[in-house]
């Protein structure tokens, strides 16, 4: 077997590097004779100097290669390094040309100029006084990321996780690691608990000790939320956690009682069951029991005039004669506190919002309207031609300083003021997000719901819809009727057959539901990338960007988003002279780009394009779309244009906010439409490729839907029936509340 040696030399090629585990496979100079070296590390730059502690190995391709173990990098000391390394857009505010310009000034000192005289940067051209303190605060920050780094490596946390924790802590990184490393379970996504765990024992914490095992039934907990669930039956709680913390299920048991008690896990029965929820979600479900019951209960008293008069009016003013069940939602609307109204694609809901709406203003009431997207907000606004908000928005969270805790400013102290309040999409609404909704409508606000329950469930924890609708205590209008024109199209026909097991009617002529063979994941992809950059646009005249969007059930895979993302990039959006790129990891950004919006960002500032002397514009959302406008490798940014109109900037640290967007998940597209969906049609866990998921994707859809694979994968989802259970207590809470108040009223009638 090799032994270890220690190599020294300088990195003159990243040839592959992996952004979620750092795995690296990079060229180096050793003294002229050119390594390749394989291992885990952080961001390498050309031009750095490092040591590698490691061994000689044979790859069976590509022959002898240096494989490192551990590793000590070094800042580059020749000219043309320090050139390299600041020319590769991590430092914010040197690119290409400034770092030639610096490294021809400064020669082999411009490290030590940044870091001890930054005052004399501005002694180069273009380099003013405020982008000296930049480079300076940039360089520095590069340094305690690098230390941050070095310290977190050999507990195997990858590169972008110390990123992550490095912005949540900043200078006090390692210290808050080294007091309690659970922290990082609870703060930072991706890191788990077995990470956390491995640097907790790292560190000599007793494996039996009160302080793991709370934390790992807490994260055992947190896991079940992230599952869906709003709370977790306590056999399966000791079982997970037993399981995570390696330890006997009684050890497990022992605490749990404890922790109930010390407040912090919520013990409950839940059909002569013993159950826990963490905290905020048991607060939450508990309130929005109460909140619902009390708006439900609501009586208006308000009689409102010649209501069949005003509908009359409306289905004049239309030109259509509204059905039954229309109607009927229409008469509910004006009398209930709370409504739903739930129904599929093409069963009218948007012509009742409008004709609600209608009469609502000519009776000079004050409506407001949401959802929860910002993509399902554009479509209500552009449905009914009035504003509508996403509810973040309309509840004005986050309007607090930068750094301080968000919160929701409307709330129970401050309600929204409105006589009603109109609610889309509603089945992608979790319990946390409802019962700020809910505390924000104050009795005397109406509140409409309108959604389609057969949609995937939202993605937070919670399945608010359905649970609200199987209480039975909310007044609920179901609209299954499909209207003469919506069955025109086999999109509408057959997302009800889907959501009904049927199978759907494909390649009828002149439609637009059609099935693509393809017997192989590579010719699927094959035939995905053609429809996309040919056939579409060229026969049915759709632009590849903006029209066709390319939906998948998966991220991994051939025909996972991923791979479909590169694909498509590559036919899309090639590589060229003209359009400057900025690598991340093995993804790259290129100008020209289809992106989207991964998490909710409620600071970041946009400049309408079309306006630009107006103010700044904030907030960009989880699931928007985007365009990458402009690169700039000198000060480290990118430009992207949202809805054709905001236009955002992005720093090289915001960018893992960011994804390309050529195929996005189906889960991701919940809320959005498009006017073409293509998805592929292939093997996937059972789990995954489910009837709901099918139908979500295919009501995506408003001109056309074009799946692509093999047919006995379409008859599977649309046989699989499984919907991811949720251990949710919702509508058993509505109802023991309902029953407890009416005993309550009974006894003070008795009285
Ligand atoms: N009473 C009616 N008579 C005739 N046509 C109707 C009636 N109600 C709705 N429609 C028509 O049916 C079609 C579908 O209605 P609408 O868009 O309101 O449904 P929807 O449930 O919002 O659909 P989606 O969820 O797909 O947006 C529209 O073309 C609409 O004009």
């Amino acid at each position: 077997m090799a032994s270890l040696e220690t190599i020294v030399g300088e990195i003159v090629d990243i040839i592959y590097y992996n952004n979620y585990n750092g795995y690296t496979v990079a060229d180096l100079d050793m003294q002229n004779q050119l390594v390749t070296v394989v291992g885990f590390f952080p961001e390498l730059q050309e031009g750095e100097k490092i040591t590698i502690l490691g061994k000689w190995i044979t790859h069976p391709e590509y022959g002898m290669q240096f494989k490192a173990e551990s590793f000590q990098v070094e800042v580059p000391t020749s000219e043309e390094g320090i050139e390299k390394y600041l020319s590769s857009g991590m430092i914010r505010g040197i690119g290409p040309v400034t770092a030639q310009r610096m490294v021809a000034h400064f020669g082999k000192d411009t490290l030590d100029i940044i870091q001890f005289y930054p005052q004399r940067l501005t002694e180069v051209e273009g380099i003013g006084k405020k982008k000296a303190v930049q480079i300076f605060e940039s360089f520095e920050e590069q340094q305690g990321l690098r230390e941050v780094m070095l310290f977190l490596q050999k507990f195997g946390i990858t590169p972008r996780q110390a990123v992550k924790l490095y912005k949540k802590y900043g200078d006090r990184t390692i210290s808050t690691i080294k007091e309690n490393p659970y922290r990082m379970a609870e703060d930072i996504m991706g890191i788990g608990f077995k990470m956390a765990d491995k640097i907790a024992m790292n560190m000599g914490i007793d494996a039996r000790s009160a302080y793991r095992i709370a934390a790992g039934v807490k994260y055992a907990l947190s896991q079940n939320h992230h599952e869906g669930h709003t709370y977790c039956p306590e056999g399966k709680l000791i079982q997970d956690a037993a399981k995570l913390l390696d330890v006997k299920g009684e050890e497990v048991q022992n605490y749990l009682t404890d922790m109930a008690i010390h407040g912090q896990l919520k013990l409950e029965r839940m059909e002569e069951e013993r159950v826990y929820y963490s905290i905020p979600f048991y607060r939450a479900e508990e309130e929005v029991a109460l909140r619902i019951i009390a708006l439900a209960m609501t009586d208006i008293k308000e009689e409102i005039l010649d209501l069949d008069k005003r509908i009359q009016q409306v289905e004049k003013k239309n030109k259509i004669l509204l059905a039954s069940r229309q109607r009927k939602a229409i008469i509910e609307a004006m009398s209930n506190g709370l409504l739903i109204i739930t129904g599929g694609p093409g069963t009218g809901k948007t012509t009742i919002i409008n004709s609600i709406l209608d009469i609502l203003e000519d009776m000079d009431k004050e409506v407001l309207l949401a959802a929860p997207t910002g993509r399902a907000a554009k479509r209500m606004s552009e449905a009914t031609g009035r504003e509508a908000k996403t509810i973040h928005r309309l509840l004005e969270y986050g309007f607090g300083q930068e750094g301080e805790e968000q919160i929701f400013q409307k709330n129970e102290d401050n309600p929204l003021k409105a006589d009603v309040v109109i609610i889309d999409e509603v089945s992608m609404v979790d319990i946390l997000l409802m019962n700020h909704l809910l505390k924000a409508i104050s009795p005397g606000t109406r509140l409409i719901l309108v959604g389609d329950k057969d949609q995937l469930p939202s993605v937070g924890p919670g399945n608010v819809l359905k649970d609200m609708i199987e209480s039975g205590v909310v007044k609920l209008v179901q609209l299954n009727e499909i209207f003469r024109q919506a069955q025109e199209s086999m999109i509408v026909i057959n997302a009800h057959h889907i959501n009904k097991g049927e199978l759907p009617l494909l390649n009828v002529k002149k439609k637009d539901f059609f099935f693509h063979r393809a017997h192989s994941k590579e010719e699927i992809l094959k035939i995905i990338v053609d429809l996309c950059a040919s056939r579409l646009p060229r026969y049915q005249g759709f632009d590849s960007l903006q029209d066709i969007q390319v939906l998948t059930p998966m991220k991994k895979g051939m025909v996972g988003v991923y791979q479909l993302n590169k694909s498509l990039q590559q036919v899309l959006n090639p590589s060229c002279k003209q359009k400057k790129e900025k690598k991340m990891g093995d993804m790259v950004f290129r100008e020209g780009d289809k992106v989207m919006q991964t998490k909710n960002n409620y600071h970041i500032r946009w400049v309408n394009i079309h306006h630009p002397e107006e103010p700044k514009g904030e907030g960009v959302f989880n699931g928007d779309f985007g365009m990458i406008q402009r690169i700039d490798l000198e000060e480290g940014k990118i430009e992207v244009l949202f809805d054709e109109e905001k236009l955002v900037e992005y720093e090289y640290n915001q960018l893992d906010e960011l994804e390309l967007a050529y195929a996005v998940t189906v889960h991701k597209s919940q809320g959005s439409e498009f006017p073409v969906v293509v998805m592929p049609m292939s093997w996937g866990p059972p789990m995954l490729l489910t009837r709901n998921l099918l139908y979500t994707a295919v009501t995506r859809a408003k001109s056309l839907v074009v799946l692509v694979g093999e047919e006995k994968y379409l008859v599977d989802m649309v046989k699989n029936n499984y919907v991811n259970f949720r251990y949710t207590g919702l509508k058993e809470r509505i109802r023991s509340k309902l029953d407890m108040l009416s005993m309550e009223e009974g006894l003070l009638e008795e009285k």
